[in-house]
């Protein structure tokens, strides 16, 4: 052993070097020897304290703000006190219930569609990683409305495979509503990576999982109007063409819908994909302009309104939270059964694509003109060009495949949902004496 020890120990770091100096400098050479080994032992010490401070203390994180580090977090799961509420969370209490995994169930259309299939006694499963992309305590409180229903959300991510595996383990879900994705179109030039890590690696993750499941259970899950990207044609059919996204993070749903296309056609999972056109309601998404028009004119700052080349219109074709939860339950309860089992397609399965929408688009200027109105504070408008960040000039839904096939007839109007909107505003922020991040 000490014969190797020293043999180890006549390793030159660098070959050559080192025997030259061997036999006239033996004295320099044992203090050279033992300013190694302190040197080695003080970066071992140095090198643990380092460890210790990642692993120790997550608030510490030199990056918190950085969403891509969010594939790093760990969350806590499994046991049979979790398993219980897992259980418990997805047991069906009415007669021809569904049995539904909600990822994404403390974002904004994930928590209303929860509720939704709650309150008609389906089972339903919860699955968030409560990531920082917007202010968390408000997924917090979304969740403790969940919770007072009796819907529980596992903390974790839809990358993580093995939970995944643990729940169907858990749980036979017929059903899984995909809305777990980053979000917002603008974003996207800032931090890509979240895109692919959520809306691609994340998709795939999880229909691997379903395709090996037994048995599969039928997907319906959150494509986006941005697909339709430069397409001038109104209003969007989802026969347009989408292949001239205007955004990475339309390019990333694009990519989803060939995903879908994929697992479909290798494994035969039903898969449903809903585009659609700019949510907006109470518990909404505080990224989105008619969430910080609201808090900014409500402290008089300057709301920034785009408008296009030569004073031309910038419009969408806001759809309210109610109508697109309709269509999401919808689409959900018209799914047919996926055919394959043990990860085998054994027949051909469904592939539907809908829109939506509402039909009926309104410049960004009337929404702020019908804030004003609700708010009763005139906006500090700022016109400025549309930025070359992703932002398409109109979006116009054709929902006539919807109505069609899924019974889909939005039926609340911009002023009418903006105003269950303010309430909800004031109440959340003000009654609770909130500030809006
Ligand atoms: O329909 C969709 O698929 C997409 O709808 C929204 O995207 P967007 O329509 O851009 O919604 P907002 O960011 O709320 O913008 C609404 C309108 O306000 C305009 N806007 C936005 C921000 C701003 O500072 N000023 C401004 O005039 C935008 O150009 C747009 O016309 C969501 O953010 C996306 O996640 C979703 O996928």
């Amino acid at each position: 052993m000490s014969k190797q020890m020293s043999h180890l120990d006549d390793i030159p770091s660098t070959p050559g070097k080192f025997k030259m100096e061997k036999s006239p400098f033996v004295h320099n050479r044992l203090r050279w020897h033992s300013s190694l080994a302190k040197l080695t032992f003080w970066s071992f010490i140095f090198l643990g304290l380092i460890l210790i401070f990642f692993f120790r203390s997550p608030s510490s994180n030199p990056l918190p703000q950085d969403p891509s580090r969010r594939s790093l977090r760990t969350y806590n799961w499994g046991g049979p006190a979790w398993e219980k509420r897992v259980r418990s969370s997805a047991r069906v209490r009415s007669h021809n219930g569904i049995s539904v995994l909600v990822t994404g169930a403390a974002g904004f259309v994930g928590t209303h569609v929860s509720a939704a299939l709650k309150r008609r006694g389906d089972g339903v499963l919860g699955l968030d990683n409560f990531n920082d992309y917007y202010d968390p305590s408000l997924k917090r409180a979304r969740q403790a409305l969940l919770e007072r229903s009796g819907v529980f959300i596992v903390e974790g991510d839809i990358n993580d495979s093995a939970l995944l595996r643990k729940l169907f383990e858990v749980v036979a879900f017929t059903h899984v509503m995909h809305l777990a994705a980053q979000a917002g179109v603008r974003y996207a030039m800032e931090n890509p990576g979240s895109y692919v890590h959520s809306n691609i690696a994340g998709l795939v993750s999880l229909l691997e999982v379903c395709k090996s499941a037994n048995p599969q259970p039928a997907i319906v899950w959150a494509s986006s109007s941005s697909v339709y990207g430069l397409n001038t044609k109104v209003p969007f059919s989802e026969k347009d063409r989408t292949d001239q996204p205007a955004s990475l993070y339309a390019a990333t749903k694009k990519a989803g819908e060939e995903i879908a296309h994929t697992y479909n056609h290798i494994y035969g999972l039903s898969l449903t994909g809903l585009r659609f056109f700019t949510v907006y309601g109470p518990w909404g998404r505080p990224d989105m302009a008619y969430f910080f028009f609201t808090r900014d004119i409500l402290k008089g700052k300057s709301i920034p309104i785009f408008e296009a080349a030569n004073h031309g219109t910038v419009a969408r074709d806001f759809t309210y939270i109610d109508d697109i939860v309709k269509g999401c339950l919808a689409a959900l309860d018209t799914t047919e059964k996926s055919t394959g089992s043990g990860g085998k397609k054994k027949g051909p399965a469904q592939l539907r694509v809908y829109n939506l929408g509402n039909t009926s688009p309104v410049p960004v200027s009337d929404l702020v003109s019908i804030l004003e109105r609700l708010l009763k504070v005139n906006a500090k408008r700022d016109i400025m060009k549309l930025p070359r960040n992703g932002d398409v000039q109109f979006t116009h839904a054709n929902i006539s495949l919807a109505q069609r096939e899924l019974g889909y007839k939005p039926s609340t109007d911009l002023q009418t949902g903006l105003k269950k909107f303010v309430r909800w505003y004031l109440s959340y922020y003000n009654g609770g004496k909130k500030a809006a991040g």
